[in-house]
């Protein structure tokens, strides 16, 4: 029988988990999200993150500037929140307007505040195998592989995407469990006999059920990161989800997989980001 990763129900108790130790606290852990423009999507994503944090007893807050908003400006409002001891988390939605260099945004946050885990300062740490905040999606994704039992050390584990947000710090966090790791993409000579050597399939690439039934080997734990929008409105995974689940020994549904652990995770960044700065 496969084993479906119930994504949802998993980050509940995740939260539950971390409301308890927030309860616990003298203060509220403070996340500010800040939203720049009016992209739609970045709208429901953030009152959902908005509502998992509040109700966690965390103090939460969206900073909603207008489009308009020039890259100096963005910038300026990053400095005034580094500066603001009541805010231990920052997270920049992206997308951002065309006219804003994301690098310079992500470069801006206070690395001790990077509950996103982009700046180059954490990805550095990631990639050095230093402590540091941890990207949401692989963390949660983690989280998940952990339900399954993996068994991590000496397993072959094929990351399907290689974006900074997911696949390379996925990637790396496979690499400090001991997996044999590999990061294919859109130019992987063989991506289908890739896919096939993988135990642990994680699919990063944003293209709807690009990842077949017959590439999932038999027995493999498939992670799909992929949160595909189609015209019907429907939701659809990078994996096709019909095909692999027979043959997988546990796999993520889309919706109710990894999209839920990201935002329990984006918490859980938080919280270690206030214990850290405030001890
Ligand atoms: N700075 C930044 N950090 C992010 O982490 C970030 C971002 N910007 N921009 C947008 C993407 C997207 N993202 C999602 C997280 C959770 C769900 C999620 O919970 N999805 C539900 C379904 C939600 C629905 O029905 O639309 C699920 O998969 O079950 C989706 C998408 C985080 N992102
Ligand atoms: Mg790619």
């Amino acid at each position: 029988m496969t084993q479906i990763l119930d994504g949802k129900a998993i980050a509940e108790r995740l939260r539950g988990q971390l409301a308890t130790r927030v309860a616990a606290l003298s203060f509220k852990p403070g996340l500010v999200v800040v939203r720049v423009g009016e992209d739609p999507a970045s709208g429901v994503y953030v009152r959902n993150k908005d509502r998992a944090a509040t109700q966690a007893g965390f103090a939460s807050r969206t900073r909603h500037l207008p489009e308009e908003t020039t890259e100096a400006q963005l910038l300026e409002e990053i400095a005034a929140l580094n500066a603001d001891p009541e805010v231990d988390g920052i997270l920049v939605q992206l997308p951002l307007p065309k006219h804003i260099r994301a690098e310079k945004a992500i470069a801006a946050v206070d690395p001790a505040k990077d509950v996103d885990g982009f700046h180059p300062i954490n990805a550095g740490k990631l990639a050095s195998g230093l402590p540091g905040l941890v990207p949401c999606t692989p963390r949660g994704a983690m989280h998940l592989l952990a339900e399954a039992k993996a068994k991590l050390p000496g397993a072959r584990a094929v990351v399907v995407g290689r974006s900074q947000i997911v696949g390379r710090p996925m990637a790396q966090l496979l690499l400090a469990a001991d997996c044999t790791v590999t990061i294919a993409h859109s130019r992987t000579a063989d991506l289908a006999g890739e896919c096939r050597r993988a135990d642990i399939l994680i699919a990063a690439v944003g293209r709807p059920e690009l990842i077949r039934g017959d590439w999932v080997r038999e027995g493999a734990i498939v992670i799909d990161v992929g949160i595909n929008r189609m015209p019907d409105g429907k939701l659809k995974g990078d994996v096709a989800y019909a095909e692999a689940l027979p043959r997988a020994a546990a796999i993520t549904p889309v919706p109710g997989g990894v999209g839920p652990m990201t935002i329990a995770c984006l918490l859980e960044n938080t919280l270690e980001a206030a214990i850290a700065r405030r001890g």
